[in-house]
């Protein structure tokens, strides 16, 4: 309901309880369209479901609508017979009780297409189950089976249910559909042997003609043709555009199959179903005053069809006691044997797919059932079928005032119910004993004498005679006389008055009496269930089958109705909008004229015979806290403190409103849509502020989220730096640990313990070395002293060295310096530290040149192969010349210049000798030291 409240503005009102004027049929109306215009065919009467045949396809009944539908609150989405559906379903799976839908109209008004998506919405809605499945597929491939059975066009309709069907499906508690059983009710039997103009016979007749094998229909001896045939012509109109009776028998003798008739009943079937075109074929003749047939093929056929002697069935047929009139009629009741039989088959399948275990089992009942009908002349049929509703219309009353009455005693309310009329007096009119129209019509037909139609209506009018729903002829004021017949009496139903014709509902009755002889020939052919139906009306005869038409439809009704009592009831009532089967087409006088018969204002006022809206406190407080600052944002108290003050403060006056126990009850729908408009106008506000808050609540979760990738990101980073940092650490510990190793070992043989401390010692001294090389020929003392694993290889180096070293420098003596020295071949290699290295080819004559220089020929003395000189006064220079495998000049840790050259010593000493004893042309090499 909160839902049809917020919409009610757009599209009329979802739910007509909520109509301000619930007694005005013109603002009923108004919705009505309004809502069919815009393609909403469904509105509510608080849980009844009103339809409008749309005559087109609309997009409602998807997947995806059966999806949104399922487990959804009834009110919270638009009215939808999945809706209703889904409900029922689920109120039985809570409360683990019994229900049944009721779903009435009148021909075309969608009855049948509404109890269709019902099933459809329960196959795909219900717990699945393998018994399921199979149940499913049988209660979905019956309907064309039953269809093909009990259905035909009409006017009004191309597939219109020639019968009311009462279907129950079976639940166990976990809500999976584990069986089913159907009834059914006032079947049309007249149909197959007369049909109107534009009206056709049941559609199975036509399916087996137009579409049945060559070799089936070569058995039952029928021709391609439904022309062929007086049952089948008679309306004229064997071809129907929307019907395809070829592809139609292909799915009945599929179903057929699938739901487990054996092939020996399908054979009976279509035996029966030939048998009675062949009967519909045979011709009577008159002569000498009995009946005579000129008809041997078709005697023929049924002969051998049924089984009974050719001779036999003749004499049946035109024994003088038949009466032509009775023979033409005795098809139907053979079809309603037929009808019946299926039935019987079909719940037999439906009953074994039951659980073994009964207990706990619910059940939804779909009961698609005629509405009221009016005709211009209203026979017995229309009778029985008002009757129903007014029974109907009086279980809906007993069971809604009931359970109103139930709730408002449960909730300490005092019961105050606004008038609304109830049938009981107009079902006592028919049904009771010894005074009810039925009651009289069967004493009528029972009691000695010849009965007719004027003395049934003559024992009516004695009877009944005053009583206000009740009227004839006879008993009718001047003004009323004048619209009735003689042969008519007139009830004054609850959806209005009807005027029945006492002839048409006598030749109903005596259409019912058969030629008993043929049809106990037929029965006595066939399996029990036809006996079983039938026979009691053979053995009866004629007479009383009028008792038994009209009681036993009593008693049917009557237990019908006390099957329906024990259950929730739910209403589906479908309306037709015009009668062209137009889609968008809404005919206001003939949808005026259904809302009338099918009582939907009576509907409507026994609804809003009390509060037109109850809500349980929580939901109520729920919805409307943000209109009062007490109870918004949060209520601390109890729902119903809550609600108490919330009304007040809306200024609701006392007589508007009640408080139950558990809920609240608001009399009149302006109260409650004043209250919604408040709440719209509320929400808008209360939508901003929430959108502010929930923006602000969205940054600062944006912020807090980022806060905290950047916390991970971080601790994260850090981490990784911190194992980069172990790791770097415990590698420095491993090479520590091995440098200590291979120092304390570096002594030792070169082994695994000290290869890389050799290696690294190795490199770190010659790195020093390149560092600190010598950088004079001289310096023999600043040659980095080696470890003693380079002890070799650093001798090796500095030879290298050394040599580089001279040859570097004499390299570097330029033409000029070298024409400043005129001492033959005497070339200056080197200056280290000062000291002037001289070499000479002769090294007496250098020196003795040295002494002439300096003018003082004791400047240099020879000594023992030494040459010394004075440095300066006081301080000597000694240079020692030494023999050597290789010529090297240094300087000795005593001070002298020693000169190693290749040759013998004993030649210096004799060159040296030679010096001192003034031989100073034999210089050989000269050094002179120009001290420290
Ligand atoms: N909800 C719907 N959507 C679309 N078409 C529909 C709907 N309901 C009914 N119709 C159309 O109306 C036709 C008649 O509907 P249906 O046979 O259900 O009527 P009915 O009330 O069962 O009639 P009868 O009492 O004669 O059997 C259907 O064949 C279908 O074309």
């Amino acid at each position: 309901m909160d839902g049809s409240l917020a919409a009610r503005d757009r599209v009329g009102i979802q739910d007509f309880v909520l109509l301000d004027d619930c007694t005005c049929i013109t603002a009923f109306m108004e919705n009505l369209e309004k809502r069919f215009n815009a393609d909403l065919i469904y509105t509510y009467i608080g849980t009844l479901l009103v339809s409008v045949n749309p005559y087109r396809e609309l997009d409602i009944y998807t997947r995806k609508k059966m999806d949104l539908y399922m487990g959804v609150n009834f009110f919270e989405l638009p009215p939808h017979i999945f809706a209703l559906a889904d409900n029922v379903y689920r109120t039985m799976i809570s409360e683990i009780n019994n229900h049944f839908i009721l779903i009435s109209g009148e021909s075309g008004a969608g009855k049948t297409e509404a109890s269709k998506k019902i099933l459809q919405f329960y196959a795909v809605s219900c717990v699945r189950t393998e018994v399921l499945d199979i149940v499913r597929d049988r209660l979905l491939l019956s309907n064309p089976v039953l269809e093909a059975f009990g259905n035909a066009k009409t006017l009004k309709n191309d597939n219109s249910s020639r019968f009311g069907k009462y279907m129950d499906i079976q639940f166990d508690h976990q809500g999976a559909a584990v069986g089913g059983h159907i009834l059914s009710y006032l079947l049309e039997k007249s149909r197959v042997v007369h049909q109107n103009h534009g009206e056709r016979n049941f559609h199975i007749f036509y399916q087996l003609v137009e579409g049945g094998e060559d070799e089936l229909l070569h058995r039952l001896g029928l021709e391609r043709n439904s022309e062929n045939y007086m049952y089948l012509v008679e309306g004229e109109c064997v071809q129907v555009g929307s019907i395809n009776d070829q592809s139609d028998w292909k799915t009945v003798r599929k179903a057929l199959t699938v739901i487990d008739f054996s092939e020996r009943d399908i054979e009976h079937l279509f035996a029966v179903i030939a048998s009675v075109l062949h009967l519909g074929n045979i011709h009577f003749e008159a002569s000498r005053g009995y009946a005579t047939l000129n008809s041997s093929e078709e005697i023929h056929w049924l002969s051998k069809l049924l089984g009974i002697s050719a001779n036999l069935l003749q004499e049946a047929l035109t024994h003088r006691k038949i009466e032509a009139k009775g023979e033409e009629v005795c098809l139907p009741l053979s079809h309603t044997g037929l009808k019946k039989e299926l039935l019987s088959d079909t719940n037999k399948y439906f009953q074994n797919v039951l659980l073994q275990d009964s207990s706990r089992k619910t059940v939804i009942g779909l009961l698609d059932i005629y509405g009221f009908e009016v005709f211009d002349v209203n026979s017995f049929e229309q009778f029985c079928i008002n009757y129903c509703n007014e029974k109907l219309q009086q279980l809906f009353i007993q069971l809604t005032i009931k359970s109103e009455q139930e709730e408002y005693e449960m909730e300490g309310i005092e019961w105050q119910p606004v008038p609304f009329f109830n049938n009981k007096i107009i079902c006592d009119l028919v049904e009771e004993k010894h005074r009810g129209i039925i009651s009289v019509l069967d004493e009528e037909c029972l009691r000695p004498g010849e009965p007719t139609d004027l003395t049934f209506l003559e024992k009516l009018e004695e009877k009944l005679a005053g009583h206000p729903h009740f009227v004839t002829h006879m008993l009718a004021d001047q003004k009323t006389r004048k619209t009735l017949g003689r042969g008519e009496f007139r009830l004054m139903h609850y959806a209005g008055e009807v005027t029945y014709s006492v002839t048409g509902k006598k030749e109903t009755a005596t259409t019912i009496t058969v030629s008993s002889r043929l049809i106990y020939m037929m029965l006595s052919l066939f399996n029990v269930y036809f006996l079983e139906c039938i026979l009691i009306n053979i053995m009866v005869g004629a007479k009383n089958i009028c008792i038994q038409v009209a009681t036993q439809f009593k008693n049917n009704l009557f237990s019908l109705t006390q099957i329906l009592m024990s259950k929730e009831p739910w209403y589906v009532r479908c309306l037709k909008p015009n009668n062209d089967k137009r889609p968008g087409h809404f005919d206001d006088v003939l949808v005026r004229h259904q809302v009338k018969y099918l009582a939907l204002m009576e509907h409507l006022r026994v609804r809003r015979a009390g509060f037109a809206y109850r809500r349980r406190y929580e939901v109520f407080l729920k919805r409307y806290k943000p209109l009062c600052p007490d109870t918004w944002p949060n209520w601390k108290g109890t729902a119903a403190e809550g609600v108490e003050l919330l009304v007040k403060h809306l200024g609701y006056r006392p007589s508007e409103y009640k408080m139950g126990r558990s809920k609240i009850f608001i009399r009149h729908p302006r109260t409650l849509f004043a209250t919604e408009d408040a709440f719209d106008i509320c929400r808008h506000e209360l939508a901003t502020r929430i959108q502010a808050k929930y923006k602000g609540y969205r940054t600062k979760g944006d912020y807090l989220k980022q806060k905290e990738a950047a916390t991970k990101i971080e601790a994260c980073w850090r981490g990784l730096q911190a194992r980069k940092e172990r790791e770097r650490r415990a590698w420095a510990v491993k090479v520590i640990k091995k440098f200590i190793k291979g120092f304390m070992n570096r002594n030792q043989p070169v082994s695994m313990d000290n290869s890389e401390y050799l290696a690294f010692v190795r490199q770190s001294y010659l790195t020093r070395l390149r560092e600190n090389l010598p950088t004079s020929v001289l310096d023999r003392t600043s040659w980095l002293t080696p470890p003693p694993i380079m002890q070799e290889a650093s001798v090796i180096l500095q030879k290298v060295y050394t040599r580089h070293l001279v040859r570097k420098y004499v390299r570097g003596i330029t033409a000029q310096r070298k024409a400043q020295v005129p001492l033959q071949t005497v070339t200056i290699t080197s200056v280290l530290q000062g000291d002037l290295v001289l070499q000479c080819s002769s090294l007496f004559e250098a020196l003795t040149k040295l002494c002439l220089v300096m003018k003082n020929h004791k400047f240099i003395k020879v000594v023992d192969g030494s040459v010394r000189f004075d440095i300066q006064p006081g301080r000597e220079g000694v240079i020692d010349f030494k023999s050597s495998s290789e010529s090297m000049v240094y300087r000795a840790k005593n001070g002298h210049l020693i000169v190693n050259f290749r040759g013998k010593k004993t030649e210096l000493s004799a060159e040296c000798k030679d010096v001192n004893e003034k031989n100073l042309e034999k210089v050989g090499s000269i050094v002179v030291d120009s001290g420290p």
